[in-house]
């Protein structure tokens, strides 16, 4: 991708961000996402709290956590939160009805735990992430160590390809102390039946396909805010 075609994508996911921003209510507990697009979020929130909004907030992951805190949003521990209003967060891809893959920055278990404790599970988007099929994305599963020869071959099972994550010639570890599995799968033609599959592996601690858990999907085109829902 260019500079030109990054400044694009990147004013996109601003004005989502801002868009979703505007939803947040004083005395919120708001659901922080995980990602670049989260980030702009974030950074639109702390802007919001020092001129006096007030809202409590719940962290996707360790480095969200860190840069909201560091923007003076109070952070709650996410374990002891039973409900939070609204959450914001990003995605890699998503489709019309809402089915999103995420988890491309390995956020996708603490995400999941804060999409399914929102009564609004917001995502903000620029207009790469819009799909006609999930699956051009690899499906990130986070897969408790112990478990990792089991579960890569139960993702084969499920005609799967996958490939461990690596970074920088080390295993990639998430916050929880896992590995993740990029999973290709081909396109998905019913990414229910996949999750509920999925959902069944012993040792797989999360995968990355959010199905049911989105409210809407504010996505950026040019200068317009495209609502789905
Ligand atoms: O684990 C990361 C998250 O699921 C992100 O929300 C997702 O990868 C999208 O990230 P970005 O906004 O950077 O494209």
């Amino acid at each position: 991708m260019g500079i030109t075609d990054q400044n694009h994508q990147n004013a996109e996911k601003l004005a989502a961000a801002k868009a979703a921003v505007k939803l947040v209510k004083n005395g919120d507990i708001v659901g922080l996402g995980t990602g670049t697009t989260a980030t702009f979020a974030i950074k639109e929130l702390g802007k919001l709290v020092a001129e006096g909004l007030n809202i409590k907030a719940v962290a996707s992951s360790i480095r969200t956590e860190e840069l909201a805190k560091s923007l003076g949003i109070e952070i709650l521990d996410l374990g002891k939160t039973s409900s939070v209003d609204i959450s914001i967060d990003g995605a890699d891809e998503f489709t019309e009805g809402l089915d999103l893959i995420k988890g491309g920055g390995g956020a996708l278990f603490r995400e999941k735990i804060v999409a399914s404790l929102s009564k609004q599970a917001i995502i903000v988007t620029d207009s790469s992430k819009k799909v006609k099929k999930l699956g051009l994305f690899t499906v990130p599963i986070e897969v408790i160590p112990l478990a990792y020869q089991y579960v890569f071959g139960q993702i084969v099972k499920l005609n799967g390809k996958g490939k461990k994550r690596i970074i920088d010639n080390h295993d990639y570890i998430t916050d929880n102390g896992n590995l993740i599995i990029d999973a290709d799968f081909g396109l998905i033609n019913d990414p229910k039946a996949l999750s509920d599959a999925l959902n069944k592996i012993d040792g797989l601690l999360a995968h990355g396909l959010f199905i049911g858990l989105t409210a809407q999907v504010m996505m950026s085109d040019r200068s317009e805010i495209i609502i789905f829902k």
